[in-house]
This record gives C-alpha cells, sequence and structure tokens, in this order.
C-alpha cells in the first residue's frame, strides 16, 4: 500500500517538476515583454480579479501599455492591441495561424469549418461560400427578412405591450429562421426542433467559450463535454435533413424549378463530403446564431437606455419609409444615422470580444520591434480596443454620432475598430448581419419603443461571443 502511494506521489511530483520547467523556459522565452509576476502552474489565476477576464485585461493595459504578457494558467499569452501590430497578425495568415484553441477546442463544435480551419482547406471553403454572402446576394433574401420579423413582432412582442421581456427568445429566433431560409431555404417557423436547435447552439459556445477563455480541458469523459458531443451529433442529424431535402427536390424538379443560389448549393456543387457540409453548416449556423442575436439584445438594451437615440432612430425610419414596410436596399443605404448606432453598439458591445493566433515561426511585431517566439499564443482584445481612450472619446459612452464623418464603414483598421475581425479571415456574414440589424430594427422602431428596466443590468461574460447570463430585460410599448 505504502509503495502504491510512494509511486503515485512520485509521478505527480514529476508531472508538477516538468510543468514548472515548462513555466520558467516559457517565462524566459518572453522575458522581454512585459507582465504582472506570474506563477507556476496558475500563471496570473491567483489574481482574485483574474477569472474577470476583460476588467483584469484592461487593468494590465494600463499598466503594461498596449502588448503584455497574460497567463490564463502555466502558459503564456501575447495580449496584443497595438492596431498596427493586429493588422500584422490577422493579415499574416502563414506566421500566425489558428492554432489549439481552435482545432481542440472550438473543433469540437465547428469541425474543420471556416472558423477553424487553416491554409489551403480555409482559402478553398471560402472561396466556395464567399459568393453567397456578398450584398447583391444577401440583399435578395431582404423581402424574406422583412416578412418574418413582421411575423416575430406580431408573435412576441405585441403580446408583451406594457409588460418586461427577456429580448433573446425574440433576438435568437429570428436570427435562426433568417439563417435557414438564407442558408438551405429552410423554414424554421414550421419546424419543431428550432428551439432545440437555438438552445444547442448558445449552449455550445457558452460551454466551448468557458474552457477557452479559463483554459479548462475539454477531455471527453467531463459530462458536460460528453453530452455536447451528443448535442453536436444531433445537429449532424439535423442538417443531413436539409441536405436530404434538397437532394430530393433536385431529383424531382420540375423543368421550371430554380434552385436558390444559397451555401447548401454551393456545397453540394463543390461536392463536398457528407462530413464537410455537416461541418459547414454547423460552423455557419452557430458562428451567426448567438452574435446576430446579442447584437439585437445589445441594441435594443441600448436604445432603451437612451431615449433620444431611440427617436432619432425612428425619427430617420419615418423619413426614409414613412408607413412603408416593403424596405429595399436605397432605403437601407439611406438610414445613415441608424447604421451609425449600429457601430457604436458593437464597438460597446464587442460581440465576439476576443480572437487570438498561434505563430508557427519566430516572429518580429514590425511597428514594436518586439520578438514573438514560435507557438505563441497571440490573443487580440477586440473588446478593449474598441474603447482605448488613445482612439475614442469618452469610450464608454453610448455616443453614435462619434462615427459621423469618420468614414468608417463596418470596420477601421487604422482606429483599431475590428468588430468583424480583419484579413482575409473577416467575419463571412458581417454584411448579413447589418443588412438583417437594420430591417428588423426599421420594423421594430415603426411599431413600438423600448423602454429601460429600472435596476437591470445585463451581466456580461465574455465566452466566444459576449452574453449576458441574466438575459436582456426591457419593457415593450406598442406606439
Ligand atoms: C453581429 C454579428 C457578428 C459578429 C459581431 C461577428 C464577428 C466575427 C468576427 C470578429 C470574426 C473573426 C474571427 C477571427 O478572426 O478569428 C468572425 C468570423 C466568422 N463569422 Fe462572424 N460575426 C457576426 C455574424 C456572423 C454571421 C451572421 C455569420 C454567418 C451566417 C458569421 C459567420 C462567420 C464565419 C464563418 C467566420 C469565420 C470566417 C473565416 O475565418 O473565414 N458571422 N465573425
Amino acid at each position: 500500500m505504502i509503495s502504491v502511494l510512494g509511486a503515485i506521489f512520485s509521478v505527480i511530483g514529476a508531472g508538477l517538476a516538468v510543468m514548472i520547467v515548462q513555466f520558467l523556459m516559457e517565462m524566459l522565452k518572453i522575458s522581454h515583454i512585459p507582465a504582472t509576476l506570474a506563477l507556476p502552474l496558475v500563471g496570473h489565476l491567483y489574481h482574485p480579479g483574474a477569472p474577470m477576464v476583460m476588467k483584469f485585461l484592461s487593468v494590465m493595459r494600463r499598466r503594461h501599455g498596449k502588448i503584455f504578457a497574460f497567463w490564463p494558467g502555466n502558459s503564456p499569452m501575447i495580449v496584443v492591441m497595438e492596431p498596427k501590430c493586429v493588422r500584422q497578425i490577422l493579415t499574416d495568415t502563414k506566421t500566425f495561424i489558428k492554432g489549439a484553441d481552435y482545432s481542440n477546442k472550438f473543433a469540437l463544435v465547428f469541425g474543420e469549418g471556416l472558423v477553424t480551419s487553416n491554409g489551403d482547406k480555409h482559402r478553398g471553403d471560402r472561396g466556395c461560400l464567399s459568393k453567397f454572402f456578398v450584398r447583391g446576394a444577401i440583399e435578395k433574401y431582404m423581402d424574406f427578412m422583412v416578412q418574418e420579423t413582421q411575423l416575430m413582432i406580431q408573435e412576441t412582442m405585441v403580446p408583451a405591450n406594457g409588460k418586461e421581456i427577456d429580448l433573446q427568445e425574440f433576438f435568437h429566433m429570428l436570427a435562426l429562421r433568417v439563417f435557414g431560409y438564407f442558408a438551405a431555404g429552410h423554414d424554421y417557423s414550421k419546424d419543431p426542433e428550432a428551439k432545440w436547435i437555438n438552445h444547442c447552439v448558445s449552449n455550445g459556445s457558452n460551454i466551448i467559450g468557458e474552457h477557452i477563455v479559463l483554459g479548462l480541458p475539454v477531455w471527453g469523459f467531463i459530462p458536460r463535454i460528453k453530452s455536447l458531443k451528443a448535442d453536436v451529433a444531433k445537429m449532424h442529424q439535423h442538417v443531413e435533413k436539409l441536405i436530404q431535402a434538397r437532394e430530393k427536390q433536385r431529383s424531382e424538379a420540375k423543368p421550371d424549378w430554380v434552385e436558390p443560389e444559397d451555401p447548401l448549393k454551393g456545397m453540394l456543387d463543390a461536392k463536398m463530403s457528407r462530413k464537410e457540409m455537416y461541418e459547414q453548416f454547423t460552423t455557419l449556423l452557430s458562428a451567426g446564431h448567438d452574435t446576430t442575436a446579442f447584437f439585437g439584445c445589445y441594441m435594443a438594451y441600448l436604445l432603451a437606455s437612451h431615449p433620444e437615440v431611440q427617436q432619432k432612430v425612428k425619427d430617420e425610419v419615418k423619413e426614409v419609409l414613412g408607413d412603408r414596410t416593403d424596405i429595399k436596399p436605397e432605403d437601407a443605404k439611406k438610414m445613415t444615422y441608424t447604421a451609425n448606432v449600429m457601430k457604436e453598439v458593437l464597438r460597446l458591445y464587442t460581440v465576439i470580444p476576443f480572437v487570438n493566433r498561434t505563430t508557427v515561426k519566430d516572429v518580429n511585431l514590425r511597428e514594436n520591434n518586439m520578438k514573438i517566439p514560435s507557438g505563441t499564443t497571440c490573443l487580440v482584445p477586440l473588446c478593449l480596443m474598441n474603447r482605448d481612450p488613445d482612439v475614442w472619446e469618452d469610450p464608454n459612452e453610448f455616443r453614435p454620432e462619434r462615427f459621423e464623418g469618420l468614414g468608417i464603414s463596418d470596420n477601421s483598421a487604422k482606429h483599431g475598430y475590428l468588430p468583424f475581425g480583419y484579413g482575409s479571415r473577416t467575419c463571412i456574414g458581417n454584411t448579413l448581419a447589418l443588412i438583417e440589424g437594420n430591417i428588423m430594427f426599421a420594423l421594430l422602431m415603426q411599431k413600438l419603443t423600448f423602454k429601460k428596466v429600472e435596476d437591470f443590468k445585463p451581466k456580461i461574460t465574455a465566452g466566444i461571443s459576449l452574453v449576458s447570463s441574466n438575459g436582456i430585460r426591457v419593457r415593450v410599448e406598442l406606439d
């Protein structure tokens, strides 16, 4: 018995010794990069504020500047928020690749879809899918977006008149319905699986987010990981149904049937394998779901909290549309104040708060001449860059007017304003999300007013996306 215990302690002791040596070697490699004292095994997690990652990093930024080391455990990340260096990281995709967080953790849900793949696989798949996400292609779906938004307003907002509601369900369901029709001609309003898919996608994103941010393992025997894998398998069965429905339409097509020009068609035409299609579809759905839905939630919350901004949006919608609801591309272009509101929402609530890349060789960050060793993960905190006081006056204020005259479309590398990322891996769904946002809010603002719920404050947690664990509550008042 004693010898068994002795053996166990020796193995644990040897393991700890290896980890401490690894820690010291890593520390030596990045000793030229500013950092607060980190300890072996726990890194900065000994610090009570460290699990609140966003707050902790903003304190570190004040202490160390725009490039510093952060230790979420035994290995460091280099936090980079200097705009020119960020640009280098996000454009040099041969040196800065999507590393282990993507291939081990994200991949549990996303497989080898667009978000997680690298190199030729990524280039090929992006080439195959990007034509469906350009403005002209998306504008063809505007009538459908209008129709679904109106239906959802009727189903959810009208009965909520005078009441407080959590907006998550409205925006999640609307995002799902729009995505289903846009990506595969599928009508989620009639699909009993829609509720489950909503839950499954958000849950998956939260779990993966937590495991990435806190550096937790994703071993298959952990109950929540086991159940996540089961959910992903069920999601693949759901995608199989969508593929079979389209294959049936193709095989039974009458001569006048015109197949929708959508991502599902793109995947079938490219003769992707079943596995590739499951992963790509799940990727698009997951990447576009919480993001679009929480973007809508935060916008409604900020409008409710700033009645003067809400009134200006209402006035603009009235001026451009009058009582019409058939929103056309030229209408959307005229709603410039609403566009600035959307930019300001994404600045304050950066829905994807962090992205990271791993170096495959030693590299110099040109702007600062700082060496980043091979195998290091660089963390780009888009959320903190968007509140950088060097760039934004009163960065925590909600002030859409600040975008007037800045000439910023949906991103600006110069300002470090990158809510949709940058370079060849920029969000493929950015135009879809913004057109959808414009339509949703034009129709909502024609019909109702969001009022602030006293004492409600969202409890923001930063996982893959910026979610609120206590929902987003507002009072709805029909006009
Ligand atoms: C407000 C809504 C959205 C925000 C804020 C957002 C944000 C982002 C960001 C920051 C990235 C870059 C990630 C990185 O560089 O590592 C990204 C990538 C991506 N997004 Fe979005 N996104 C949104 C909506 C959507 C939608 C609607 C879709 C699809 C239907 C989508 C699909 C994707 C995909 C597939 C990628 C990976 C692209 C690649 O690496 O080639 N996103 N998104």
